[in-house]
């Protein structure tokens, strides 16, 4: 598949595309090819675009009310619906996933993230608070929303345009300017939704992008710049806390969605065909890269067996190919470094112990599809909770699957983990799944489904896994000074 993005992908700052010095390579992770070069900021070009967003505050931006900026991002939304075909293929060719993913979830959830919180901000209300005095006059206390300032967005590139813009929308909702840096990885996307920017006249500096790598790159150079008000960021554990070190000197505020190592429980009374459906969804979507997969499976030992068989079948029948081949159901991984890293854990399995159920290695296709980035989707069992291979984020189409005996005992082993993101139960006792939900230590718990999406709800994760939470009013707290007004009457 050829991807619709320019030959050469620019750096945005101030309403410009601009080049660099150095390079590096765009590779589609499906056949080792190359996409194409993509332009890496340097640590000027990533003030020029702090100070450009800086400036673009005092600008016809920040003069806008609420309503006009919700109707720049629903235009945005337009752009990026008028040229969906474009962003699929992007987004197809950065990162090799089958298209009818890029299309149903990627490329519409971007469109859906300007919408939403376009009309979020747009209805947003405010507290207010009548207050008793001494004088028996009163007060009243109500608070205002203000834009934070420049807000820095680093994002990764398991769901590129679709993590972007889940910060980039509420960000500009809320009335920031941003500095967006794309993963290095897939940066296909991020380059046509700056040209989206462009063409619905989103003012100069509003949203500028600077391409490149985490440290010594991009990445560091926006998390040491004085100018950003606050950092949001997506990806590893300890990336976000070596952000988190860069950005203290400054006390700049930050909001984190980190790794995770999710588990999934199934009880015996679980609807056993839905339950087995749901954890192949959540432990092989989008080739396990996904921070809310399902790395671990617990299932009551009276349906251990049989859900393991079950498991293995699915597992044996998934289509492994190109992203546009019909009824594809996994791509390759995004790259050759991280197939290296969950080959890496494939063969630690076996060192810890684990009966290998399925998978375990490469495919082999017998075309050029061998100079991708593809794995066998695995299945393990048999190891102790103790294993790296059950307590580290492994982020590939990997689940170990063991069995429990109690309630009390598999809430403790969910949650004797350092991460604590997402969790899916599945029963059909409503009483058991409300119990056992509230003593999940996770930000999100899904019960007899996963990875279901109101844009309106809270997202992110304890421990190891985030600080803070995105999503609806939290994303416009996030994204808002908020200030408290006291009159006295
Ligand atoms: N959402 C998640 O939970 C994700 C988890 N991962 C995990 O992280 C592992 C490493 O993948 P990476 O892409 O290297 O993740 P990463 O966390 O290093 O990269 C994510 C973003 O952070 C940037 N970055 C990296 N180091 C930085 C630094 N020192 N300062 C500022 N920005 C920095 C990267 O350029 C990229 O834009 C994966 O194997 C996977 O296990 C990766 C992507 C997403
Ligand atoms: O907002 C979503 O729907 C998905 C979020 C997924 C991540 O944050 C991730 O995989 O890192």
């Amino acid at each position: 598949m050829k991807p619709a993005s320019p030959a050469l992908l620019r750096n945005y700052v101030d309403g410009e595309f601009v080049g660099s010095a150095a390079t590096f390579d765009n590779i589609n992770p499906v056949d080792g090819s190359l996409i194409a070069q993509v332009c890496e900021a340097d640590r000027a070009t990533v003030e020029a675009a702090v100070a450009a967003a800086r400036l673009a505050l005092q600008g016809p931006w920040g003069a806008m009310s609420v309503q006009q900026r919700a109707a720049m991002l629903h235009k945005v939304a337009d752009g990026i619906a008028a040229r969906f075909d474009e962003f699929v293929a992007a987004e197809v060719a950065d990162t090799g996933r089958p298209l009818e993913q890029a299309r149903t979830l990627d490329i519409a959830r971007g469109i859906a993230n300007f919408r939403t919180f376009a009309d979020l901000a747009a209805c947003a209300n405010t507290d207010a608070f009548e207050m008793a005095t001494a004088d028996g006059a009163g007060a009243l206390n109500y608070t205002v929303r203000k834009p934070l300032g420049v807000v820095g967005i680093i994002s990764p590139w398991n769901l590129p345009l679709l993590l972007l813009t889940w910060k980039v929308a509420p960000a500009l909702a809320c009335g920031n300017a941003v500095v967006a840096k794309p993963s290095e990885e897939s940066p296909a996307t991020a380059t046509l939704l700056a040209e989206v920017m462009r063409d619905a006249g989103v003012p100069r500096g509003v949203f500028n992008l600077v391409h490149g790598f985490g440290a010594d790159s991009a990445g560091q150079f926006l998390t040491e710049s004085k100018g950003i008000d606050a950092l949001t960021f997506t990806g590893e554990s300890r990336t976000g806390s070596t952000i988190m070190k860069a950005v203290a000197d400054g006390v700049k505020e930050v909001s984190f969605e980190l790794g995770g190592k999710n588990a999934a429980v199934v009880f015996a009374d679980a609807d056993f065909d839905a339950a087995v459906a749901g954890v192949m969804r959540s432990s092989f979507t989008n080739s396990g890269q996904v921070c809310l997969c399902s790395e671990r499976v617990y299932v009551e030992r009276p349906i251990f067996e049989r859900f393991v068989a079950a498991i293995k079948a699915k597992v044996d029948a998934l289509k492994i190919g190109y992203p546009d081949e019909g009824g594809v159901d996994m791509g390759p991984l995004i790259s050759h470094g991280h197939r290296d890293k969950v080959l890496g854990y494939f063969r630690l399995a076996e060192q810890e112990g684990a009966t290998v159920v399925a998978g375990g290695g490469v495919p082999h296709f017998g075309d050029a599809r061998d100079n991708g980035a593809y794995v066998q989707p695995t299945v393990w069992t048999g190891l102790p909770d103790s294993a790296r291979c059950v307590t580290e984020e492994i982020f590939g189409p990997v689940c170990h699957i063991a069995p429990f005996d109690a309630e009390d005992e598999v809430v403790a082993r969910v949650n004797a983990s350092d991460y604590g993101l997402a969790c899916a139960l599945w029963t059909t006792n409503l009483s058991r799944a409300h119990r056992v939900a509230r003593r999940i230590h996770v930000g999100l718990v899904w019960v007899n489904t996963w990875y279901l999406r109101d844009l309106r709800t809270a997202f992110g994760g304890v421990k190891l896994s985030g600080l803070g939470r995105e999503g609806g009013r939290y994303s416009l707290d996030f994204y808002s000074d908020v200030a408290n007004i006291c009159i006295k009457l």
